[in-house]
């Protein structure tokens, strides 16, 4: 479903690909007509004003005689003046047939000689004609322009909502942007900012244009402003202007314009500007229309009508029309900006040019956007498609059934079994295709027969993330549409939780209420427990005639980290070179900044949002007591998981088991020793860094009757690992948290403590790619002494690399003195985000990515409470199908 500001995200963008780009053409055209009798003075020096001479101008009875002189036949349909020195008189015939206006001719003011015709006038001309109707005949092109008006007008107020700052009481949020920012922020700056700036002038260009396109808006205004109908105006002109055609022509002597003249310098005093239109036939009246130094604009004009005796008619000032009449008059102005005087005009003209900005800015950000999002398409066909090997000779027994592996995956535990499953099905000849359940709804759940589910679980016995939208179809499904259907299950958990891999067991359960018929009963996973990986191969061995020999080439190609049937393989070893207490003096358990170099010569890779995993070791102390209370020798050689070792070491990387019977032998123990399992770490760091930072919190164990003691990795890695010693670590990929593919969006980062981790990975690595667009809101304890990872963003965001920062630091929520202006006292990062609502919304109609990296419990819960409070269930599932809700919490 679409939210109602990605519904005005769409008008905004569909209008501006199309309308946008004819209203380049409209805004150009318009502000040549701005200037368009500055540039023709220009282009044609000494015609529309000549040097000043000593003297008076000459009267319109003089100039129409020395015209007539010059031997003009012409009939003189208007005269018009400025009192400006200089300026010269301009004379218009009478339009021929078919002409709009008449040919018209310039004198000298001062001799009444003729001047040099102004060339490019018929530029001009036509260049009115493109901006009012696009070269159409009229009447046909002023619906055009007028809808195109319309298009500006909601290209500027949807613009206006789409952007509405997050801060909307502070000027620089409305009118300023980093200049300093690279690709879309920059872009999006500039439109976004330069909108704001012209947005008043675009709104009275576009209520003013259509107030001339559409009859349907000026007939009810005028009527409205008491003007008389424009259309009876019309009809009665050109009944005139007809008359006047076909009467003999007005033997119109100079000297009989004299009286008229006489009489209107007379009741003018003071005018700047005359149009005179002289009568045609011998019962008309001579016409003035005027204005005088006072004038409000270049439309307020006196109206005045004498007979040649120079008898008044009518004498109908401006000042003395009704408000409503003065209001029409001054539209026209107000559209070129000339009612402003030339500040306005310059400010209308710059508004105009710059629309090809918008319009260049706006089709950028559309094809950034696009490619995009093309990209993170084809980036998940790809892995719709599997990267596994490709189906070998067919030998099975299900031999042409196509095998749907889905996966349920939160940070890539399943994703990777499940890629092995398939590579598992595909070297045993059988069809098997790789699908995510983020993408798969009952339509094309519905056709597939034989299904092997891997799935995980997530929060207290959920779905991972991407499997919420198929579990919610699911439930709503009624029936038994999957009958026909067969399936395995691999469900994924770890037994410290109370539901134990309870999602994938409530699925097993879900798709047999809907049909579907087990073919074993599902198989529970802890961890990495490889009995239940030998026991999932075999059903696959026993049903589908796979191979359930430990790992395979093609098993060990098609995943991307190591086989757990080969558990040492891929660890590396690094060397611990610091470690960093951060926040002495917290009430929370300390934070360390661990920081351990690659072996010379080795070059890893991973992306923003992967993690690590250490093989960790007690802490000698332990062991030795372990030793002692079983009267062991620790330097006693054993063998080891294939290799020669010293009982102590075998150890210190062990269970510490619990003994029946004192042991017959060092041996004896070392073979029930169990490995301890790797502990993960959100990566801090990126490869370029050529080291691999950590953030890890101390953990302390409870111990029965003992002093607490510290966590086992944590422990290991903050305390007993000494500096300079080695330890053994595996990259992990983190699918479910990696950088969306293609992606050049904003991005907002949520989470609290060590997940600031994870977080700095992604921060770093957007802006090595010069993208600034980044927001991050951040929890911990208190300022004074967990600001770690504020004293560390401020820098970033005083470069203009990060765009907005939140903090809550939940002990010092009564304290509001350390928040910036504009923030409250949040306690928490979902207090801080429902304070920033309005802003979340305005980045995620801009298509931001959310990252949360932290504890679940708390943090993450909260967070996920809030976004659902704040766009709605369906507002938040909609991010997770796009894969913009990434999460990588504990
Ligand atoms: C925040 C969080 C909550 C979890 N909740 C459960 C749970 O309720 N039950 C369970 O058996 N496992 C739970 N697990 C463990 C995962 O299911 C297990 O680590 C799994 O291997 C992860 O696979 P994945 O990487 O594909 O998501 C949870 C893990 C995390 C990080």
């Amino acid at each position: 479903m679409w939210s109602f500001k990605n519904i005005w995200f769409q008008i905004h963008w569909l209008i501006g690909i199309t309308a946008g780009t004819v209203l380049i053409v409209i805004g150009l055209t318009g502000a040549a007509y701005s200037f368009q009798e500055e540039v023709l003075d220009w282009a044609n020096p000494g015609t529309a004003s000549v040097p000043l001479q000593p003297g008076p101008a000459l009267t319109p009875p003089q100039l129409v005689a020395a015209l007539q002189a010059a031997g003009e036949q012409r009939r003189i349909d208007r005269i018009t003046l400025y009192a400006e020195p200089g300026r010269s008189a301009q004379l218009a015939f009478v339009p021929e047939k078919g002409e709009r206006r008449g040919q018209s001719v310039y004198l000298n003011p001062y001799t009444g000689a003729l001047l040099p015709a102004q060339r490019g006038r018929e530029f001009f001309e036509w260049n009115e004609r493109l901006h009012r109707w696009l070269l159409l005949p009229r009447d046909d092109g002023k619906p055009i322009t007028g809808s195109l008006s319309l298009c500006l007008l909601l290209l500027s107020l949807s613009g206006l909502y789409l952007r509405w700052p997050a801060r909307p009481l502070s000027w620089r949020s409305w009118l300023t942007f980093n200049v300093r920012r690279k690709g879309r922020p920059f872009l999006w700056g500039l439109h976004s900012v330069a909108g704001t700036w012209v947005l008043v002038v675009y709104v009275m260009l576009t209520l003013t244009g259509m107030y001339w396109a559409f009859d349907a808006v000026r007939t009810p205004v005028d009527r409205w402003m008491g003007a008389p109908s424009r259309a009876a105006a019309r009809a009665e002109q050109s009944a005139a202007q007809e008359a006047a055609r076909k009467a003999p022509p007005l033997e119109l002597a100079p000297a009989t314009l004299e009286p008229a003249w006489q009489g209107f310098a007379q009741l003018a005093s003071g005018w700047q500007f005359v149009q005179m239109r002289l009568p045609q036939r011998a019962d008309q009246p001579l016409q003035f229309s005027w204005w005088a130094a006072n004038a409000p604009h270049d439309r307020a004009r006196n109206q005045l009508s004498l007979n040649l005796d120079g008898a008044v008619l009518r004498d109908d000032r401006f000042a003395d029309l009704p408000a409503g009449r003065r209001a029409l008059a001054a539209i026209f102005p107000l559209h070129t900006g000339t009612y402003f005087g030339i500040t306005g005009r310059i400010i209308v003209t710059v508004a105009a040019l710059m629309m090809p900005l918008f319009a260049i800015t706006g089709w950028l950000l559309y094809l950034q956007r696009r490619r995009s999002s093309r990209a993170a398409g084809q980036a998940q066909r790809a892995l719709l498609a599997g990267d596994g090997p490709q189906p070998g000779p067919a030998t099975g027994a299900n031999t042409g059934a196509s095998i749907a592996v889905v996966y349920a995956s939160q940070a890539g535990h399943a994703q990777q079994l499940a890629v092995r499953t398939v590579a598992r099905l595909r070297s045993a000849g059988l069809a098997a295709q790789l699908l995510p359940a983020a993408s798969l709804d009952m339509a094309q759940l519905q056709p597939q027969r034989q299904l092997l589910w891997v799935a995980s679980t997530f929060g207290e016995g959920q779905p991972p993330d991407s499997a919420r939208r198929l579990a919610r179809l699911l439930q709503q499904t009624e029936g038994k549409p999957l009958t026909h259907q067969r399936f395995g299950m691999l469900a994924l958990g770890d037994r410290q939780y109370s539901q134990f891999c309870g999602f994938g067991l409530a699925l097993a359960a879900q798709l047999e209420r809907l049909g579907a018929q087990p073919v074993f009963a599902p198989i529970t996973m802890d961890a990495e427990d490889d009995a239940a990986w030998q026991a999932w191969l075999q059903a696959l061995a026993a049903h589908w005639g796979v191979n359930a020999a430990p790992a395979t080439a093609a098993d060990n190609a098609a995943a991307s980290v190591a086989d757990s049937d080969a558990p040492d393989a891929l660890f590396l070893p690094a060397q611990l070179i610091s470690r960093h207490h951060l926040n002495p003096g917290s009430s929370g358990q300390p934070l360390y900044q661990v920081e351990l170099a690659l072996a010379p010569g080795q070059s890893w890779q991973w992306q923003a949002g992967a993690l690590v995993e250490v093989k960790a070791a007690h802490a000698p102390a332990q062991v030795d007591a372990w030793l002692q209370a079983h009267q062991l020798d620790g330097s006693a050689a054993v063998q080891w998981r294939g290799s020669a070792s010293s009982l102590r070491d075998a150890l210190s990387a062990s269970e510490l088991p619990t003994l029946a019977a004192p042991a017959a032998s060092a041996q004896a123990v070392a073979d029930q020793l169990h490995p301890l399992a790797p502990r993960s770490y959100s990566l801090a760091s990126l490869p370029a860094d050529g080291r691999i930072r950590l953030y890890v919190r101390q953990t302390l164990r409870a111990q029965p009757g003992a002093a607490p003691q510290l966590g086992l990795a944590s422990g290991w890695l903050t305390a007993h690992a000494p500096l300079g010693s080695s330890i053994a670590l595996r990259l992990v990929d983190n699918p479910g948290f990696a950088p969306l593919p293609g992606d050049a969006r904003p991005a907002i980062f949520m989470g609290n403590g060590s997940g600031y981790a994870g977080l700095r990975g992604h921060l770093r690595h957007r802006i090595a790619q010069g993208q600034f667009d980044n927001w991050l809101v951040f929890g911990e304890r208190r300022r004074a002494h967990d600001s770690y990872a504020e004293d560390e963003v401020c820098v970033w965001q005083a470069h203009g690399q990060i765009a907005r920062a939140d903090y809550a630091y939940s002990r010092d929520a009564r304290d509001a003195s350390h928040q910036a202006p504009g923030q409250g006292p949040h306690r928490y990062v979902q207090d801080a985000l429902r304070a920033a609502a309005e802003p979340l919304k305005d980045w995620l109609a801009q298509g931001a990515v959310i990252y949360v990296c932290g504890s679940y419990d708390g943090m993450a819960t909260g967070v996920d409470q809030a976004l659902t409070e704040l766009l709605g269930e369906d507002g938040l599932n909609a991010l997770i199908d796009e894969g913009r809700y990434r999460r990588d919490v504990y």
